[in-house]
Protein backbone atom coordinates (compact mmCIF):
# COMPACT_ATOMS: atom_id res chain seq x y z
CA UNK A 1 0.00 0.00 0.00
CA UNK A 2 1.46 3.71 -0.61
CA UNK A 3 -0.38 6.28 0.19
CA UNK A 4 -4.01 8.32 0.50
CA UNK A 5 -5.96 10.51 -2.51
CA UNK A 6 -8.76 12.73 -1.29
CA UNK A 7 -10.97 14.11 -4.14
CA UNK A 8 -13.38 16.92 -3.13
CA UNK A 9 -15.85 18.48 -5.31
CA UNK A 10 -16.74 22.11 -4.42
CA UNK A 11 -20.20 23.17 -2.52
CA UNK A 12 -22.73 24.31 -4.44
CA UNK A 13 -21.90 28.11 -6.44
CA UNK A 14 -24.39 30.30 -7.83
CA UNK A 15 -24.65 29.00 -11.10
CA UNK A 16 -25.00 25.61 -9.40
CA UNK A 17 -28.11 27.18 -7.69
CA UNK A 18 -29.54 29.18 -10.53
CA UNK A 19 -28.96 25.98 -12.87
CA UNK A 20 -26.20 27.73 -15.42
CA UNK A 21 -23.78 25.49 -17.52
CA UNK A 22 -20.73 26.83 -16.04
CA UNK A 23 -17.64 25.18 -17.13
CA UNK A 24 -14.88 27.92 -16.90
CA UNK A 25 -16.89 30.79 -15.64
CA UNK A 26 -16.19 31.64 -12.01
CA UNK A 27 -19.13 32.48 -9.86
CA UNK A 28 -18.72 32.32 -6.06
CA UNK A 29 -20.03 29.37 -3.52
CA UNK A 30 -23.76 29.59 -2.03
CA UNK A 31 -23.84 30.10 1.79
CA UNK A 32 -25.42 26.36 1.42
CA UNK A 33 -22.11 25.23 -0.46
CA UNK A 34 -19.73 26.72 2.03
CA UNK A 35 -21.64 24.63 4.31
CA UNK A 36 -21.26 21.61 2.26
CA UNK A 37 -17.65 22.39 2.22
CA UNK A 38 -17.46 22.86 5.88
CA UNK A 39 -19.12 19.46 6.45
CA UNK A 40 -16.86 17.95 4.44
CA UNK A 41 -13.76 19.40 5.76
CA UNK A 42 -15.33 17.97 9.74
CA UNK A 43 -15.46 14.77 8.46
CA UNK A 44 -11.93 14.72 7.19
CA UNK A 45 -10.74 16.07 10.50
CA UNK A 46 -13.39 13.30 12.00
CA UNK A 47 -11.39 10.70 9.98
CA UNK A 48 -8.24 12.35 11.68
CA UNK A 49 -6.83 12.88 7.97
CA UNK A 50 -3.88 15.60 7.71
CA UNK A 51 -2.55 16.12 4.28
CA UNK A 52 0.74 16.96 3.03
CA UNK A 53 0.10 18.89 -0.05
CA UNK A 54 -3.38 20.36 -1.68
CA UNK A 55 -4.01 20.28 -5.34
CA UNK A 56 -7.04 22.68 -6.64
CA UNK A 57 -7.84 24.70 -10.09
CA UNK A 58 -7.28 28.15 -10.29
CA UNK A 59 -11.65 28.79 -10.34
CA UNK A 60 -12.91 30.49 -6.94
CA UNK A 61 -15.28 27.79 -6.32
CA UNK A 62 -12.45 25.24 -6.08
CA UNK A 63 -10.22 27.10 -3.65
CA UNK A 64 -12.97 28.36 -1.39
CA UNK A 65 -13.87 24.83 -0.92
CA UNK A 66 -10.26 23.48 -0.45
CA UNK A 67 -9.68 27.01 2.00
CA UNK A 68 -12.79 25.71 4.02
CA UNK A 69 -11.94 22.11 3.98
CA UNK A 70 -7.98 22.91 4.94
CA UNK A 71 -9.45 25.22 8.10
CA UNK A 72 -11.46 22.22 9.64
CA UNK A 73 -8.24 20.22 9.23
CA UNK A 74 -6.31 22.24 10.93
CA UNK A 75 -3.81 22.69 8.38
CA UNK A 76 -4.59 26.52 6.72
CA UNK A 77 -1.17 26.97 5.72
CA UNK A 78 -1.00 24.01 3.64
CA UNK A 79 1.40 24.27 0.54
CA UNK A 80 -1.42 24.30 -2.20
CA UNK A 81 -0.83 24.20 -5.91
CA UNK A 82 -3.65 25.73 -8.02
CA UNK A 83 -3.40 24.21 -11.84
CA UNK A 84 -5.56 25.28 -14.97
CA UNK A 85 -5.55 21.79 -15.98
CA UNK A 86 -7.90 20.95 -13.25
CA UNK A 87 -9.91 23.35 -13.64
CA UNK A 88 -14.18 21.60 -14.49
CA UNK A 89 -14.98 20.89 -17.98
CA UNK A 90 -15.41 24.20 -20.73
CA UNK A 91 -19.36 24.23 -21.27
CA UNK A 92 -18.23 26.29 -24.81
CA UNK A 93 -21.59 27.82 -26.06
CA UNK A 94 -23.41 26.14 -23.28
CA UNK A 95 -21.69 28.59 -20.18
CA UNK A 96 -24.10 30.27 -18.60
CA UNK A 97 -27.03 29.18 -20.30
CA UNK A 98 -29.73 27.60 -18.47
CA UNK A 99 -29.92 24.05 -18.28
CA UNK A 100 -33.79 23.04 -18.39
CA UNK A 101 -33.39 26.17 -21.18
CA UNK A 102 -30.99 24.33 -23.28
CA UNK A 103 -33.53 20.88 -22.76
CA UNK A 104 -36.50 22.87 -24.58
CA UNK A 105 -33.98 24.02 -27.15
CA UNK A 106 -31.61 21.08 -28.04
CA UNK A 107 -34.42 17.92 -26.14
CA UNK A 108 -33.74 16.12 -22.70
CA UNK A 109 -31.18 13.75 -24.21
CA UNK A 110 -28.96 15.76 -26.34
CA UNK A 111 -28.86 17.51 -23.25
CA UNK A 112 -27.92 14.53 -21.02
CA UNK A 113 -25.35 13.08 -23.45
CA UNK A 114 -23.71 16.55 -23.62
CA UNK A 115 -23.71 16.97 -19.80
CA UNK A 116 -22.58 13.05 -19.12
CA UNK A 117 -20.99 11.67 -22.38
CA UNK A 118 -17.49 10.43 -22.61
CA UNK A 119 -16.97 11.64 -26.17
CA UNK A 120 -19.13 14.33 -27.24
CA UNK A 121 -18.15 17.44 -26.93
CA UNK A 122 -20.89 20.43 -26.14
CA UNK A 123 -20.68 22.93 -29.07
CA UNK A 124 -17.31 24.59 -28.87
CA UNK A 125 -16.47 23.34 -25.38
CA UNK A 126 -14.93 20.01 -24.03
CA UNK A 127 -16.34 16.13 -23.96
CA UNK A 128 -15.44 14.09 -20.89
CA UNK A 129 -12.53 12.55 -22.62
CA UNK A 130 -11.10 16.07 -23.75
CA UNK A 131 -11.32 17.14 -20.50
CA UNK A 132 -9.21 13.96 -19.42
CA UNK A 133 -6.81 14.42 -22.00
CA UNK A 134 -5.54 17.45 -19.88
CA UNK A 135 -6.43 15.96 -15.89
CA UNK A 136 -4.89 12.25 -16.49
CA UNK A 137 -1.39 13.48 -17.17
CA UNK A 138 -1.77 16.27 -14.53
CA UNK A 139 -2.59 13.32 -12.64
CA UNK A 140 0.19 10.75 -13.59
CA UNK A 141 3.34 13.37 -13.14
CA UNK A 142 2.27 15.73 -10.74
CA UNK A 143 -0.09 14.06 -8.07
CA UNK A 144 0.53 10.14 -8.46
CA UNK A 145 4.03 10.01 -7.79
CA UNK A 146 3.32 12.04 -4.53
CA UNK A 147 0.86 9.33 -3.30
CA UNK A 148 3.01 6.71 -4.33
CA UNK A 149 5.83 8.12 -2.17
CA UNK A 150 3.19 7.52 0.72
CA UNK A 151 1.95 11.05 0.91
CA UNK A 152 -1.31 12.29 1.61
CA UNK A 153 -2.56 14.25 -1.14
CA UNK A 154 -6.43 16.52 -1.40
CA UNK A 155 -7.37 17.96 -4.52
CA UNK A 156 -10.38 20.23 -4.50
CA UNK A 157 -11.82 20.38 -8.03
CA UNK A 158 -15.02 20.25 -10.06
CA UNK A 159 -18.10 18.06 -11.36
CA UNK A 160 -16.22 16.90 -14.52
CA UNK A 161 -12.74 17.08 -14.51
CA UNK A 162 -12.83 14.46 -11.21
CA UNK A 163 -15.34 12.50 -13.20
CA UNK A 164 -12.41 12.34 -15.28
CA UNK A 165 -10.64 11.29 -12.28
CA UNK A 166 -12.86 8.70 -11.08
CA UNK A 167 -13.30 6.82 -14.49
CA UNK A 168 -9.67 6.07 -14.19
CA UNK A 169 -9.48 5.30 -10.78
CA UNK A 170 -12.41 3.37 -10.66
CA UNK A 171 -12.04 1.33 -13.89
CA UNK A 172 -15.57 2.81 -14.95
CA UNK A 173 -16.77 2.21 -18.69
CA UNK A 174 -18.20 4.79 -21.03
CA UNK A 175 -21.44 3.40 -20.09
CA UNK A 176 -20.57 3.18 -16.59
CA UNK A 177 -19.34 7.09 -16.57
CA UNK A 178 -22.79 8.49 -18.13
CA UNK A 179 -24.63 7.62 -15.01
CA UNK A 180 -21.93 9.20 -12.01
CA UNK A 181 -22.73 12.18 -10.42
CA UNK A 182 -20.35 13.61 -7.55
CA UNK A 183 -22.43 14.98 -4.05
CA UNK A 184 -20.82 18.79 -3.78
CA UNK A 185 -18.64 18.67 -0.82
CA UNK A 186 -18.50 15.14 -0.22
CA UNK A 187 -14.96 13.63 0.09
CA UNK A 188 -13.74 10.45 -1.75
CA UNK A 189 -11.26 8.93 0.06
CA UNK A 190 -8.95 6.86 -2.05
CA UNK A 191 -6.04 4.01 -0.69
CA UNK A 192 -3.46 3.29 -3.83
CA UNK A 193 -1.76 0.17 -4.43
CA UNK A 194 2.17 0.84 -5.13
CA UNK A 195 0.93 -0.44 -8.79
CA UNK A 196 -1.27 2.63 -8.95
CA UNK A 197 -4.80 0.81 -8.53
CA UNK A 198 -7.12 1.18 -6.15
CA UNK A 199 -6.92 -1.03 -2.58
CA UNK A 200 -10.12 1.33 -1.07
CA UNK A 201 -12.36 3.94 -1.64
CA UNK A 202 -14.14 5.77 1.31
CA UNK A 203 -17.17 8.06 0.93
CA UNK A 204 -17.29 10.83 3.33
CA UNK A 205 -21.02 11.29 2.94
CA UNK A 206 -24.09 10.72 1.08
CA UNK A 207 -23.52 10.67 -2.84
CA UNK A 208 -27.31 9.58 -3.57
CA UNK A 209 -28.83 12.63 -4.46
CA UNK A 210 -26.22 14.24 -6.62
CA UNK A 211 -27.50 15.47 -10.09
O1 LIG B 1 -22.14 23.59 -15.16
C1 LIG B 1 -21.09 22.94 -15.00
O2 LIG B 1 -19.96 23.38 -15.25
C2 LIG B 1 -21.21 21.51 -14.50
C3 LIG B 1 -20.97 21.38 -13.03
O3 LIG B 1 -21.84 22.09 -12.25
O4 LIG B 1 -22.50 21.10 -14.83
P1 LIG B 1 -22.96 19.62 -15.18
O5 LIG B 1 -23.23 18.97 -13.86
O6 LIG B 1 -24.21 19.87 -15.95
O7 LIG B 1 -21.90 18.98 -15.99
Amino acid sequence: MSGTLVLVRHGQSEWNLKNLFTGWRDPDLTALGIQEAETGGQALADAGLKFDIAFTSVLKRAQDTLRIVLDKVGQPDLETIRDVALNERDYGDLSGLNKDDAREKWGEEQVHIWRRSYDVPPPGGESLRDTGARVWPYYMTEILPRVLRGETVLVAAHGNSLRALVMVLDRMSKEEILKLNLATGVPMVYKLNADSTVASKQVLGDMSGAH
